[in-house]
């Protein structure tokens, strides 16, 4: 039998103690339509914990609050529970569960397989892993106490000292020994990006959950302050990785953008001379060989043990090293990986915009609530996110991402989806431009959600089953 059968089997009897198990026979035939166009805002979702999924509990949580009212009535989660999973699994590009299950896999072999040599560094003892001064920052969780500590020699770079010598030491001879270990067993590992030959992922080793905390006690807290903008206040997934320079090592790294909302580069070690870290600027993916302003220009030289905080789009690279070797510590941190929590709603009125760069520069002017920093959109980059995980699901049309506005503004109807619209949707023309984020989750990308326009007043959204309603028609009907 199927584990996919056999799990419905499973359910079909767990829901007929509760004499209710038709309906998780016909699910699609009986609950066609499944999600609605607004979320309820005060809607308090049930937990999904103790549901065997691949796909996260958080995320059946966040998806909970779009099921129609008819679906969220229901007591029983299961119901509920299924009924997203269908639909998650209806619009999952192709590949990416096998992608998903195939990496779990390769975790577990080496986790299973490999030994630890610092037991410590698995869970989070802040007090034992970084400086005092740090610490007293987060602790008090204010713009005052993270500027204290910090400075900000280019607009958007951050750096302070962060990690304690000791814990430094610890990760470094950590690292040494699952090479060690990599090299004994002739396993065969994933580098952490194509970048880098040399370098391990340390998430694939049994740190995922001290990453983990790092990101949601310290690193979340700053970002909420400093990268509001880029759903600094909602990161909810990382990418943690060493990097390391040297003879017969990786020598520099070349100019890049990370894939991140957020990126910490903390220096472990050891003696090194070289391997600047530069800056370039902040430009979206259309833009990123766009030309620098002389203000975007800084040359920053790693400290064992100081950290660098930056966005992920602030273009960037590390300049040959010259003796030594040098060990860093990364935490690239994305937004909507695993919930949908990043439902921003931008409460204030985003005008003037310029999306001379696809980056959407708001509010010199513009009124923004006090103590909110002037932000700023990666709009293009989040049009092709959104309409790359449309087409890529089925293609319905060629998907030249860039003519979006010729040919679809001001409605969009992805005919071929026949459930999924997007109406009112007025982009990218001439000076004005609304904001729009893309609230992606792994899975839940094809049920992306969103936009909203506030200065233009149109609404775009991504509808689920709803009544198309009519080309021509801004849709307004709804508000945040
Ligand atoms: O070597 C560095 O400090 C930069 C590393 C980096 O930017 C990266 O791995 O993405
Ligand atoms: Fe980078």
């Amino acid at each position: 039998m199927s584990v996919e059968r056999k799990e419905e089997e499973q359910q079909t009897q767990m829901i007929s103690s509760r004499g209710i198990a038709y309906w998780t026979m016909f699910p699609k035939q009986i609950f066609p339509t499944c999600l609605t166009l607004n979320p309820e805002p005060a809607y308090k979702p049930g937990s999904y914990e103790d549901m065997q999924s691949e796909f996260s509990p958080l995320l059946f949580s966040s998806m909970e609050s779009y099921l129609t009212p008819f679906l969220k009535n229901f007591v029983c989660d299961s119901i509920k529970f299924r009924q997203m999973r269908r639909v998650m699994h209806e619009y999952l590009p192709e590949g990416e569960l096998t992608r998903v299950q195939g990496h779990k896999r390769y975790r577990q072999k080496i986790i299973s397989n490999y030994q630890p040599l610092h037991g410590e560094l698995y869970t989070m003892h802040a007090a034992n892993f970084f400086v005092p001064s740090f610490l007293k920052a987060v602790i008090e969780n204010t713009e005052e106490s993270f500027r204290s500590i910090m400075r900000e020699p280019s607009r958007g770079v951050f750096t302070f000292e962060m990690l304690q010598p000791r814990f430094c030491e610890l990760l470094m001879s950590e690292v040494e020994n699952f090479e060690r270990w990599v090299h004994e067993t002739k396993f065969r590992i994933m580098r952490p990006n194509t970048m880098n030959k040399y370098g391990v992922v340390l998430d694939d080793f049994g740190l995922e959950n001290m990453l983990e905390k790092l990101m949601e006690d310290f690193i979340r807290p700053i970002s909420t302050v400093f990268f509001p903008e880029v759903g600094g206040s909602t990161l909810d997934s990382h990418h943690g990785f060493v990097v390391e320079y040297g003879k017969q090592r990786d020598l520099k790294l070349g100019f890049h953008v990370d894939d991140s909302e957020v990126t910490l580069n903390v220096c472990l070690g050891k003696q090194f001379s070289g391997g600047e870290l530069f800056f370039r600027g902040v430009r979206c993916e259309d833009h990123v060989n766009a030309e620098t302003q002389s203000e975007e220009i800084l040359d920053y030289s790693h400290v064992p043990g100081h950290a660098v905080l930056h966005y992920g789009w602030h273009r960037h690279g590390a300049r040959p090293i010259k003796s030594g070797h040098r060990i860093n510590l990364l935490l690239r941190c994305k937004t909507g990986a695993k919930t949908t929590e990043c439902l921003v709603r931008f409460d204030w009125p985003p005008a003037p915009v310029s999306l001379s760069c696809g980056l959407v520069e708001v509010g010199k002017e513009g009124k923004q609530p006090a103590g909110r920093r002037s932000p700023f959109f990666r709009a293009t980059e989040v049009y092709r996110r959104v309409l790359q995980s449309i087409f890529s699901a089925k293609k319905p049309f060629s998907a030249n991402t860039k003519s979006f506005s010729e040919e679809f503004s001001p409605i969009v109807c992805l005919r071929p989806l026949p459930q999924l619209r997007i109406l009112g949707l007025k982009i990218a023309e001439g000076s004005h431009c609304g904001i729009a984020r893309l609230f992606s989750a792994t899975n839940w990308q094809r049920l992306v959600l969103l936009f909203m326009d506030a200065f233009l007043s149109l609404r775009a959204r991504l509808l689920m089953n709803t009544p198309f309603a009519g080309a021509g028609t801004p849709f307004a009907g709804t508000t945040f």
